[in-house]
């Protein structure tokens, strides 16, 4: 077990800093060795027993971030919102794979708060009810289950009633007994009841004694201004440190081994530049459409629903320099200096879509606009493809190229990076006129059926001279025998643990926001109207163009033998 809470010699050991280097222990050892991956528990017990060779050390152990006695104190994590979908989909089913895992602490207690009616058993049955995790078929998942559920409680309350918060506030209490009381909010509510939310709870429900973290779920406001009145109104109550701003993507597992990727082989990083990469393509793509979730969305639009947030925070941690250290500031100083760096979109750069009815197979899928909760004259983009741009040293000219739709023809998230032609190439005949064919190109296949594979031209077996575009792949399901976790799982535990790298700063947002906004109000106020394109297509022919105008062509076309 990799990030979790571990006993040694009755000391837990807590702090990222020590699994970040249990992770880097595990990494190098794992690397140098070639080890199979049931070889991989030797640089962790090797680890082990370096920690208890020097937690004799009170010192030592304050600096590691150690707990000398896990009994004194206490997790309380406090699922506001309870009720709703992103809690039942994802927050209680993460906790429960941590539970599973072990990586909770030895005292914690999980409360739902929400306006509903519910008494803790109809929020237990409700939880046991969704709860499709990946844990869902293990061994002793039952028993497991019914340990958890007897942690989780539910209190009924209004987001901005101080005194529903300050009863809260007497059963957490209750539950945590004397100890140090730690306590981690996870605000899964409407984006216009955080602030009523954080007031309460900060004023009315925070620790006395221990730490206080709130977990703010996106939208992180719609431009730069709202997004600047949120972060102002959260600090009211709250300190920079104790916002965990999430964007879900960052806990996705090959977004956070990009670092890893880049930084710990020497074959990458010397061609990380300009100078070999021809064009980045990030890609994200849902095969459904906004489908239940449509009021929300019309507000908000795909650009601020997953380009200016998730695809960007790739983009950031795609193009930085080596931090100095793996620390969450030295890695958001480099991030934050990616989107200084960056032009602001333009409209030219810009091509939106938005889904049309399409009937297949004697299924006739809805339009957007379809939607109850949707005008029927709605702009908002379910598709957009942007070109965008770091005005610095290292990629200077290289296009950034960006898409993101709703109800195309697949699910996928993926980072392409195509390589420069080869100048002067001795095989340039064997690959006719189209050289973009023999383009080197490194796909990192963030989901589903996750991959890293390598587009290499090779010799096809036999006498004569033929060529083809084959695959260096690392293919995870084959290589890796356990289960990726969940990225709430992993963020959830890192801001158990104090843990920021993976969530964002508030500078980062408002670089960030300053990329897409002034297009953003441009497309609003010019009234642009999309491109329509049918549900479960490829999306607009426009993005084509808009690639094409920067001489790319869309590595997604399903060509290659992994796509
Ligand atoms: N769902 C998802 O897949 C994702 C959601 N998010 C974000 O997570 C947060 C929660 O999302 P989600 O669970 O879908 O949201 P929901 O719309 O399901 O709302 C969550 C809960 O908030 C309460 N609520 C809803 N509307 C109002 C309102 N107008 N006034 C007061 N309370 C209200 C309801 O509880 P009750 O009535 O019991 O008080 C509801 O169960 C949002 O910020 C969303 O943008 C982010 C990524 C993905
Ligand atoms: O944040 C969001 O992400 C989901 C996609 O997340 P994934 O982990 O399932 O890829 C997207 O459907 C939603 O519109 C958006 O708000």
């Amino acid at each position: 077990m990799l990030r979790c809470f571990f006993n040694v010699k009755q000391i837990r050991i807590k702090m990222l800093s020590s699994c970040k280097m249990v992770s880097w222990v595990f990494f190098f050892g794992a690397v140098a060795t070639k080890v199979s991956p049931v070889e991989k528990e030797t640089p962790i017990e090797k680890l082990k027993s370096e920690l208890l060779s020097v937690t004799s050390s009170n010192e030592w152990d304050e600096k590691a971030g150690f707990d000398i006695n896990e009994n004194e104190s206490t997790v309380s994590i406090t699922v506001v919102g309870a009720s709703g979908d992103l809690a039942k989909k994802k927050i209680f089913p993460a906790l429960f794979a941590l539970y599973y895992e072990g990586c909770l602490p030895k005292h914690f207690t999980v409360y739902g708060y929400a306006r509903s009616k519910m008494t803790d058993a109809e929020l237990r049955n409700m939880v046991s009810k969704t709860l499709t995790c990946r844990i869902d078929k293990r061994e002793n998942c039952g028993e497991k289950m019914e340990e958890f559920l007897k942690r989780c409680f539910y209190h009924s309350g209004q987001y901005d009633s101080e005194e529903n918060f300050a009863q809260l506030d007497k059963k957490l209490k209750e539950h945590e007994g004397g100890k140090v009381s730690n306590r981690l909010f996870y605000l899964s509510i409407p984006p216009n009841i955080f602030i009523d939310a954080v007031k309460c709870a900060s004023s009315s429900a925070s620790s006395g004694n221990g730490w206080t973290r709130v977990i703010v779920e996106k939208p992180f406001g719609r431009d730069s201004d709202s997004s600047a009145a949120l972060t102002k109104a959260l600090k009211q109550y709250l300190t920079e440190d104790q916002i965990f701003r999430i964007d879900h993507y960052l806990g996705k597992e090959l977004v956070e081994n990009l670092s890893v990727l880049r930084f710990s082989n020497l074959i990458f990083e010397p061609l990380w530049s300009r100078q070999y990469i021809r064009n980045v393509q990030l890609i994200f793509s849902e095969d459904f459409g906004t489908e239940g979730r449509g009021g929300y969305f019309d507000h908000y639009g795909i650009i601020r629903d997953i380009m200016q947030n998730h695809l960007l925070q790739i983009l950031a941690l795609f193009a930085m320099e080596t931090p100095v250290s793996l620390d969450a500031e030295d890695i958001r100083n480099e991030k934050v200096k990616v989107l200084r760096s960056m032009r602001p979109l333009q409209l030219e750069d810009v091509v939106i879509g938005q889904y049309k009815s399409h009937s297949k197979g004697g299924v006739t899928y809805p339009a957007y606009t379809d939607d109850k909760t949707v005008p029927k004259d709605s702009l908002t983009p379910t598709f957009a493809a942007a070109a965008l741009f770091i005005d610095n040293a290292r990629w200077d000219g290289v296009p950034f190229l960006m898409k993101a739709g709703k109800a195309l023809h697949n699910k996928r998230a993926e980072i392409r990076v195509q390589f420069r032609h080869v100048p002067g190439n001795l095989y340039n005949r064997n690959f006719g006129t189209d050289l973009d064919q023999a383009t080197n190109e490194l796909v990192i296949r963030v989901q589903p059926d996750e991959a890293i594979y390598l587009k290499i031209n090779n010799k096809v077996p036999g006498l004569g001279m033929r060529l083809d575009c084959s695959n260096l792949n690392l293919h995870y399901a084959a290589r890796y025998s356990k289960e990726i976790p969940d990225a709430y799982e992993r963020l959830l535990l890192d801001a158990i643990e104090g843990e920021r790298r993976l969530f964002i700063r508030s500078d980062e947002l408002d670089a960030a926001w300053s990329l897409f906004t002034p297009v953003l109000a441009e497309l609003e106020e010019k009234k642009i109207m999309p491109e329509y394109y049918p549900y479960g297509s490829r999306g607009p022919v426009g993005a084509h163009y808009l690639a094409a105008r920067y001489n790319v062509r869309w590595g997604d076309l399903g060509l290659d033998q992994s796509a």
